[in-house]
């Protein structure tokens, strides 16, 4: 059976139906409209000013492409430059290919780019050094959670060097409905008061983040990095942890298969979300060491660098294991394959 006629221009045929809508669309018109999308999300959330200096965190994976991708074709209306910024967490056999795509985006799209290193930002640890000093802790596990803590910092450092005013990542939907989902499940209000809204407003001296991917569904970037013949990097990190992110992951497909909007849902929830001053975290303070917000004496990198130089990387993870364990906005974690979102048609 011939697929039917696209719903929005009319004249070419639908090459999918769109996840949540249902709608029947040709290559061309969703990706104009998935475009449209992002610049609304952009524009009705204020997160980037015209003038803006935007340093997108590329990695080389489908998320951070697709984001760099849209923003160059935004750029333009939104009158905003973009630097991309990879991190080279020094993970032999994996960041190196990814970066080899990072690369080939940059001079494709004749964008900057900037490369910063683990070793060089935090005194010659690279991740495979951190994985051999925590073998023990519960391996992936607790490297995820020094490359969280440790990347957030090294993209801050990054986007300074470049001048810019802002950081963007690729998260999309799914990686915040998961995010929400084990913050609920864990009971972890401080990240629920912080982990809604659009991104942080750059606080205590940080430079404001935002993750204008927030509410495309991890399908919706698969289709576009397909019809836009985006080259990317699709492997899974060495380190990828069996964490428990994978059961708030395998909890939200099958509510997804029963409610098709549940993840959009939980991501408006978490936004709109306002807890009972009770349950406030109290207001962080400054690292005694870099300055950073910290809730704590040391901020959670110089936490772990700390008891990286010490020879105790159990002490850092340890005394706040609650508050470390799979650290921070979504990422570093196992993926399930990008091909699973290929067109119907
Ligand atoms: N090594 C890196 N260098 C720069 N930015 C990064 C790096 N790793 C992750 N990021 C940023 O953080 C976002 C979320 O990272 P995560 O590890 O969750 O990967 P992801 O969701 O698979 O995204 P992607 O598909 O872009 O790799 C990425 O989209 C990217 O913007």
């Amino acid at each position: 059976m011939p697929a039917p006629p696209c719903t929005s221009c009319h004249t070419a045929r639908a090459a999918l139906r769109r996840p949540r809508s249902g709608h029947a669309l040709c290559g061309a018109c969703f990706c104009a409209t998935f475009e449209a999308e992002v610049l609304h999300t952009v524009l009705a959330g204020r997160l980037l000013p015209p003038g803006a200096v935007v340093a997108v965190g590329a990695s080389g994976g489908k998320d951070s492409t697709v984001l760099a991708h849209v923003l160059r074709e935004l750029a333009p209306r939104l009158d905003i430059s973009l630097q991309l910024v990879a991190v080279d967490e020094g993970i032999g056999g994996y960041r190196d290919a990814a970066l080899a795509a990072v690369q080939r985006q940059a001079a494709r799209w004749e964008l900057p780019l900037t490369v910063v290193a683990y070793a060089d930002l935090f005194g010659g640890w690279t991740m495979d050094a951190v994985a051999r000093s925590t073998a023990g802790l519960g391996r992936s596990r607790s490297c995820c959670t020094f490359c969280g803590v440790l990347r957030r910092r090294a993209l801050e450092e990054g986007a300074r060097l470049v001048g810019a005013t802002h950081i963007v990542t690729g998260h999309n939907a799914d990686d915040m409905a998961e995010t929400v989902l084990m913050n609920f499940l864990r009971g972890d209000t401080g990240r629920l008061a912080r982990g809604g809204g659009l991104g942080s407003p750059g606080e205590g001296g940080a430079l404001p983040r935002c993750r204008p991917l927030q509410f495309a569904s991890q399908k919706e970037v698969v289709l576009y990095a397909h019809f836009r013949r985006l080259d990317y990097f699709s492997e899974e990190c060495v380190y990828a942890p069996e964490a428990f992110r994978g059961h708030a992951r395998d909890l939200l497909k099958r509510l997804e298969a029963a409610r098709p909007s549940a993840v959009l849902d939980l991501v408006h929830s978490a936004e709109r979300l306002a807890l009972a001053p009770a349950a406030l975290p109290p207001r962080p303070g400054a690292c005694s060491r870099c300055g950073a917000l910290a809730s704590r004496a040391l901020c959670q990198a110089c936490a772990l660098l700390d008891g990286l130089n010490r020879g105790r990387p159990r002490l850092a993870i340890g005394k706040g294991r609650r508050g470390l364990d799979e650290e921070g906005p979504p990422g570093d974690r196992a993926r399930p394959p990008a091909s699973e979102a290929i067109p119907a048609f």
